[in-house]
């Protein structure tokens, strides 16, 4: 499937003037990381001062790593993000039990997830997913700056069952057109590839990388 537009989403944002240089270079999404470990953590107070600066038509993407049910039930109900992203190891059943829409991700080179039909066999699990979000494998779990095979979504790029493919690990304004002209996304998704530092967005790096965005679309309609 083609679609007329890569979208973006933008991760790990922690400061109210990156959310809106990531809204005025055009994103369609932004992300809150609420993974204690990470070093763009945001508390809940933090989180809902941000959700309070995000304009309209921008959406909210809540991320969590295996965390415990009623940590995401209250960011839902205090952040009230558009949509969760889990990226850790969690079971479908889990996914689905907030009854909120929800991105699984997968970190493509881990144990189990080495090779296209592993990793063709794992999304299935998650067909009720508004998307598959595939990263790169890290000892943080994501935000690493690290790319992956893209050869190891071959067969899931395939399967006529295959949810929107959200792309990301390593992305950055050199690198996201030739990634967009190879696997026509439906997204893409950035976080280090757009920083000065941790949680400290660059507004230069974002415009780059939109522009870029914009050039690996308009090779992928010119065939
Ligand atoms: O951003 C983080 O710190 C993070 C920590 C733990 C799990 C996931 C995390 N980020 C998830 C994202 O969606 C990132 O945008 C994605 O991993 C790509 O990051 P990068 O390679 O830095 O562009």
């Amino acid at each position: 499937m083609s679609y007329p537009r890569t979208r973006v989403k933008i991760c790990g944002l922690t400061r109210p003037q990156d959310i809106m240089a990531a809204a005025r270079a055009g994103a369609d999404a932004v992300g809150f990381v609420f993974y204690p470990q990470s070093s763009r953590l945001l508390g809940l107070e933090q989180a809902r001062s941000l959700r309070a600066a995000v304009p309209a038509f921008v959406d909210v993407v809540a991320l969590f790593v295996n965390a415990p049910s009623q940590d995401v039930q209250a960011v839902i109900d205090q952040v009230r993000p558009g949509l969760l992203q889990f990226h850790g190891d969690e079971s479908p059943e889990y996914c689905a039990s907030f009854g909120h829409p929800y991105m699984r991700a997968f970190r493509l080179g881990a144990p189990g997830l080495d090779t296209p039909p592993a990793v063709l066999s794992a999304v299935r699990q998650h067909g009720a997913a508004a998307a598959w979000l595939f990263d790169s494998y890290s000892q943080g779990y994501g935000g690493s700056g690290k790319t992956f095979d893209l050869s190891l979504l071959d067969a899931v790029r395939h399967a006529p069952d295959c949810r929107p493919v959200v792309l990301a690990g390593g992305l950055n304004a050199e690198t996201v057109a030739a990634s967009i002209r190879e696997l026509h996304p439906y997204a893409v998704d950035v976080s280090s590839g757009v920083e000065s530092a941790p949680g400290i967005k660059s507004e230069e790096k974002i415009e780059a990388f939109m522009r870029a965005v914009a050039q690996g679309d308009g090779a992928r309609a010119d065939g």
